[in-house]
C-alpha cells in the first residue's frame, strides 16, 4: 500500500493574550495509505484542525515532517493540489443560491467542467434537490454540499474536518454510505470527527490524537482488539454463591446488576464448568467487547476541552476565546 498522507512529528504552538503559549500539535505522527477510509479521532481541543489546516499549509507548523500523495507539504503541496479535495474552514454558502448553482460557480472558478455538478450532485446524493435554495437544506444537505464542493475536482485524496458535526443517525449513515461508496471509486479518505460512533460507522482505519500526540492506530477491528480485556457477561441463579465459587478457581469475577461480570477469561467453558459442577447452571455467557467509545475514554481522559462542535457555517475557534496567532500573514 503506498502512502497517502505521512505526518512525522509535527509541532504547532499558539500564542494568545489570555493564555499565553499554547503548544496544539506536540510531535504528532500519522499514516494514511491509499483506499483506507481513515478516522482521525481525539475530543475537542485535542488538535486534529490545527494537523489538518498544517498539513494543507493553512498554518506554519514549527517543526515536523509532512507528504501528501508523496510530495512535501506544503512546500510542493501545489504539485498535487489538483487531485486533493479539503473542507478543513467551514464553507459558507449563500443561502439564496440553489445547490446546483453554488457547485456551477465553484465548477468554473476552478476550471472545472460544468458537466462535473450533475456528477456530484449524484454522488452525494442530492440530484433530486439540485435546483432548491441552500437556505432550505438540512444539516446533512448542507455537508453532502460541501462533501460535493471538495469532489467537483475528482480527486484521488478527500480530506473532511468533522463532516458528521451534528447530523442524525440517518444524516450519519448518508454519509457513511458516500463515504464507503467514494472508496470503492478509489478516493482516500481521512475524516475528523470527535464523535466515535461515527468514526467506528464510517471509517475502517482510526488514529487517535490526545493533547497533540497519536495514542492509538490501526484498523479499527485491531484497536479494539488491543483493547480487549476478555470479560464476559455470566448470568446465573444466586450470583454472590457464582462469585464465591469462581474466586475460589482463581478467577476475578464481579457482581454487577443481577449479573456477573468474569474478566481476564480466554476460555469461557472454564467459568461454565466451575459453576456446573456445583449445580449453578450458567443461563447467559456473553463476551464484553470493548467498543471504541470505552477504549477512547481509556487512551485520551476525560474531554480536555467543552467547546461548542463547529458546524458548517460556524467560526473555526471555541467562542469566547481572545486569540491572536503570532503567524502574521499565514493564518488569520
Ligand atoms: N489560531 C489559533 N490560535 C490560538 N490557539 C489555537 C488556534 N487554533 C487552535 N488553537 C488551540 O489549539 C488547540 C487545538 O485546537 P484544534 O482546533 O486543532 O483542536 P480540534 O481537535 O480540532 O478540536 P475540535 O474537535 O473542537 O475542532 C486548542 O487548545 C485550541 O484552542
Amino acid at each position: 500500500m503506498s502512502a497517502v498522507i505521512e505526518i512525522e512529528g509535527l509541532r504547532k504552538t499558539f500564542r494568545s493574550l489570555r493564555s499565553g503559549r499554547r503548544v496544539a500539535v506536540d510531535g504528532f505522527d500519522l499514516l494514511v495509505e491509499a483506499g483506507q477510509v481513515h478516522g482521525f479521532l481525539g475530543p475537542n481541543g485535542s488538535g486534529k484542525t490545527t494537523t489538518l489546516r498544517a498539513l494543507l499549509g493553512l498554518v506554519r507548523a514549527d517543526s515536523g515532517r509532512m507528504t501528501v500523495l508523496g510530495e512535501p507539504s506544503p512546500e510542493l503541496l501545489p504539485r498535487v493540489a489538483g487531485q486533493v479535495g479539503a473542507i478543513v474552514e467551514s464553507p459558507q454558502f449563500f443561502g439564496n443560491f440553489t445547490g446546483y448553482r453554488t457547485l456551477r460557480l465553484l465548477a468554473r472558478a476552478g476550471g472545472v467542467p460544468v458537466s462535473r455538478v450533475d456528477e456530484v450532485l449524484d454522488l452525494v446524493g442530492l440530484h433530486d434537490r439540485g435546483d432548491e435554495r441552500v437556505k432550505g437544506y438540512s444539516l446533512g444537505m448542507k455537508q453532502r454540499l460541501a462533501v460535493a464542493s471538495a469532489l467537483l475536482k475528482d480527486p484521488r485524496l478527500l480530506i473532511l474536518d468533522e463532516p458528521a458535526n451534528g447530523l442524525d443517525p440517518a444524516g450519519i449513515r448518508e454519509m457513511r454510505d458516500l463515504m464507503r461508496s467514494l472508496s470503492a471509486n478509489g478516493v482516500t479518505v481521512l475524516v475528523s470527527s470527535h464523535i466515535l460512533g461515527e468514526i467506528q460507522l464510517i471509517c475502517d482505519h482510526v488514529t487517535i490524537i490526545s493533547r497533540g500526540r497519536r495514542v492509538a492506530t490501526g484498523r479499527v477491528d485491531e484497536v479494539l482488539a488491543g483493547h480487549d480485556r476478555h470479560e464476559f457477561l455470566v448470568r446465573v441463579a444466586e450470583p454472590e454463591r457464582a462469585v464465591e465459587l469462581l474466586h475460589a478457581a482463581e478467577l476475578t469475577a464481579v457482581v454487577d446488576g443481577g449479573a456477573l461480570v468474569v474478566s481476564g477469561v480466554s476460555d469461557p467453558t472454564v467459568v461454565s464448568r466451575v459453576l456446573g459442577e456445583q449445580d449453578l447452571w450458567v443461563g447467559e455467557l456473553t463476551p464484553l467487547r470493548p467498543d471504541l467509545e470505552s477504549v477512547f475514554l481509556e487512551l485520551t481522559g476525560a474531554y480536555e476541552h467543552s467547546s461548542v462542535p463547529r458546524q458548517v457555517g460556524d467560526s473555526s475557534l471555541p467562542q469566547g476565546e481572545a486569540v491572536i496567532d503570532l503567524d502574521r500573514g499565514v493564518d488569520a
